[in-house]
């Protein structure tokens, strides 16, 4: 069951970054909504009618009207969500949630406060969590568990392509219950999950170039599609930085010289019994603005307090190069190249 994924332009900063994202829709009749798949949370919520206008994001935004429903079941329960980026805050509701054409009853959020920074950058209108129960809010049973205790899936799993080439090649697409082999080449290696109900995995090492220098004694890693870049502890990610000529920008984020691109250096991942190497045309970010060239580099530092940190994080552009399916059934993410 494939869903197309949507990605929009990229630019500097994380919240100008590559967005991908795939349609839903909720109520009777359908209301049709933008949300990322996000393997790094496990709610669903959307912008809400009765978020005040004055929220320029939920303004600029599809909204869900309650009333226009006839299959929405009042709940009203308070809800809140913390990302890195800051909180979203509503109330639940339930209602027919339709995702690739499957219907669930679902539990979700309507967002009645939806921060301007960093959602007015957003592409999309809200986000379906894909990740354990056990990382859901309010213990609210996440969409793809309804859909798995439907029985209507080959396979307890799902599986994420992302496009490399946004210009030329869709933007990416979502497989409930399987993979499809149009979208990469060879076969799958695998890591257990930690069985923390997290899509997180332990990293063997971080090596630039031949020489392994990080996560030499093991390293908590996410694999998280509702990420755009690949962060790691600052300690590590400005060493990295420095080693491949990177500069830090005022707002964030690093470029390298353009000139240099062709010589940088791999940054290799060692995953279970494999080596994930990222060249510089995976990392590095080639634009032209203004007539000028500029290059970023998509590593961030992100330094997260205990028990979620250190943590490195694998995002879209990792995921753009391993096609990767998350396997509900045997706890464990599988990388295979992508097309
Ligand atoms: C691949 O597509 C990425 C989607 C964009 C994600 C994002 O870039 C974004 C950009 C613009 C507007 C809103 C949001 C955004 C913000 C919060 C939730 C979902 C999307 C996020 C920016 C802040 C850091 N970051 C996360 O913490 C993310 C990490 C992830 N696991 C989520 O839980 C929050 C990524």
């Amino acid at each position: 069951i494939r869903e197309t994924l949507k990605e929009t332009g990229v630019t500097p900063a994380e919240v100008f970054a590559t967005q991908y994202f795939g349609e839903i829709s909720i109520g009777t009749p359908a209301q049709v909504f933008n949300v990322v798949f996000d393997t790094g949370s496990a709610n669903l919520w959307v912008p809400s009618q009765s978020c005040s206008p004055l929220y320029t994001a939920c303004f600029t935004h599809n909204r869900y009207d309650a009333s226009k429903s006839h299959t929405h079941i009042q709940n009203g329960t308070g809800f809140s969500i913390q990302y890195a980026s800051g909180n979203v805050r509503g109330f639940l509701s339930e209602d027919i949630v339709v995702v690739s054409g499957i219907p669930v009853v679902q539990v979700f959020a309507e967002a009645t406060v939806l921060p301007a920074i960093p959602f007015i950058f957003a592409k999309f209108d809200g986000v379906l969590g894909m990740g354990y129960p056990e990382a859901a809010i309010d213990g609210i049973t996440p969409v793809f568990d309804r859909i798995m205790s439907q029985g209507v899936l080959k396979e307890n799993s799902f599986s994420v392509y992302y496009s490399r080439d946004p210009e030329h090649i869709p933007g990416g697409e979502l497989v409930l219950g399987g993979t499809d082999p149009n979208y990469y080449m060879g076969s799958f290696h695998y890591v257990s999950t930690k069985g923390e109900g997290k899509w997180e995995v332990i990293m063997k090492g971080v090596s630039v170039g031949e020489e392994t220098l990080f996560c030499t004694e093991g390293c908590n890693t996410m694999i998280d599609t509702g990420s755009s870049y690949i962060t790691g502890p600052a300690s590590s990610v400005s060493i990295l930085m420095k080693m491949i000529g990177a500069v830090e920008l005022a707002e964030g984020g690093y470029t390298v010289n353009c000139d240099l691109v062709m010589s940088l250096p791999s940054v290799t991942f060692h995953l279970g019994d494999q080596e994930y190497p990222l060249t510089q045309e995976d990392y590095v970010l080639w634009q032209s603005q203004f007539g000028e060239d500029i290059c970023t580099v998509t590593f961030r530092e992100l330094d997260l307090p205990p028990p979620a940190g250190p943590v490195w994080i694998l995002g879209a552009k990792f995921i753009a190069r391993y096609y990767t399916v998350f396997d509900r059934k045997n706890n464990r993410i599988g990388f295979a190249q992508a097309v």
